[in-house]
């Protein structure tokens, strides 16, 4: 089947990085979320982005205007009612998740595909939540959305093959390249990336450096773009503590467990960009470590 409209639930960072996407590739989006403050927030961060695009001569004025036309803000999740694909990127907690898909099922077209953008969550436990687990699937981009080249597909144990053939189309038109991983807990990016980043954090608290000094050590010894503590905080430090914590129940091995410095950072809610505070403070006009 061919998709022609795509619901985002979820309009934070990722959602509003999808809806971006989506809509200049030409999909008629409707983006959802709980908080108008959010959907706001979330169509602002779009407009400012597809102006980047248009002002690095990546975007025409005219494609900036058409995709912004294309996305229908609402906070009623039965508005997504009708579309053909939705892409639920809400809350990385499976309660929120599976009230999401709860409450938006019985106001679904019978051919409704449903993904899930979640970062480590079992797609086939989300998908027996629900009327459709053959028509149910992970659909993972990667942060920034309108940027990253990769898309991780994944099947839950019922998914079928129309289903995945269906959502590997979309990454094609997209532009993007997916890769499929199996259903296992955080999938193959998240696998291997959040216990690095966990393990910089356990390097932090056990004073073997500092912030500046693990994330330069990671930027220049290994040429990554951003140091570890840098890159958990543009992910957000409670979405990498539910990424461990999955990690952590679901392969039940000690060696995912999660750092007590990044459950402390969580619990004061120095969430990292997204609250202008976590392992650098972004309150004044450059980051500032903090410890
Ligand atoms: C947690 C999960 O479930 C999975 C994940 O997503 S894990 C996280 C995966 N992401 C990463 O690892 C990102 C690592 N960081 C990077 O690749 C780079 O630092 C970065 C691309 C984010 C920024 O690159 P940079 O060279 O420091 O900055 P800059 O030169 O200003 O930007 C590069 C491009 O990114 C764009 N960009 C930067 N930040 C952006 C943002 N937040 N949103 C949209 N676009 C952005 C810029 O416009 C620029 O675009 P063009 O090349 O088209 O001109
Ligand atoms: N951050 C990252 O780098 C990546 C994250 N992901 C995944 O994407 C998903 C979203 O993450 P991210 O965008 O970073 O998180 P954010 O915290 O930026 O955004 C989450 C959004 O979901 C909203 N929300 C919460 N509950 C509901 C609900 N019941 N209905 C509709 N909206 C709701 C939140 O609103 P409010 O703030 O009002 O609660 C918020 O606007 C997660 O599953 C995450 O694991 C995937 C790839 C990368």
């Amino acid at each position: 089947m061919e998709i022609r409209t795509v619901g985002v639930v979820g309009a934070g960072q990722m959602g509003n990085g999808i809806a971006h996407v989506m809509a200049l590739a030409g999909y008629d989006v409707m983006l959802n979320d709980i908080s108008q403050d959010m959907l706001e927030k979330g169509l602002a961060k779009i407009h400012s982005n597809l102006e980047r695009q248009v002002s690095r001569d990546k975007i025409s004025a005219d494609d900036m205007k058409a995709a912004m036309a294309r996305i229908k803000p609402t906070v009623q999740l039965p508005d997504l009612g009708q579309v053909d694909l939705v892409i639920e990127s809400a809350t990385e907690r499976e309660a929120v998740k599976q009230s999401i898909f709860e409450q938006l099922v019985p106001h679904l077209e019978p051919h409704t595909i449903l993904t899930s953008n979640t970062s480590s969550i079992s797609i086939t436990r989300l998908a027996s939540g629900t009327d459709r687990p053959e028509k149910f699937m992970g659909f993972h981009f990667m942060n920034p959305v309108p940027i990253m080249q990769l898309v991780e597909l994944i099947r839950g144990i019922a998914t079928d093959q129309e289903t995945f053939q269906a959502c590997s189309a979309v990454v094609e038109k997209l532009g993007k390249t997916s890769a499929t991983s199996e259903d296992f807990p955080a999938f193959i990016v998240n696998r291997i990336l959040m216990p690095m980043i966990n393990e910089a954090v356990y390097t932090l608290y056990e004073g073997v450096g500092n912030v500046t000094s693990i994330d330069v050590s990671m930027k220049l010894g290994t040429n990554h773009p951003m140091g570890p503590l840098e890159l958990a905080d543009f992910i957000g430090l409670d979405t990498c503590l539910a990424i461990m914590n999955v990690l952590h129940d679901g392969l039940a091995d000690t060696k995912y467990r999660p750092c007590p410095l990044l459950t402390k950072y969580v619990e004061a809610g120095w969430l990292g960009r997204k609250t202008g505070r976590g392992f650098y403070d972004y309150r004044g006009e450059t980051p500032v470590p903090t410890r």
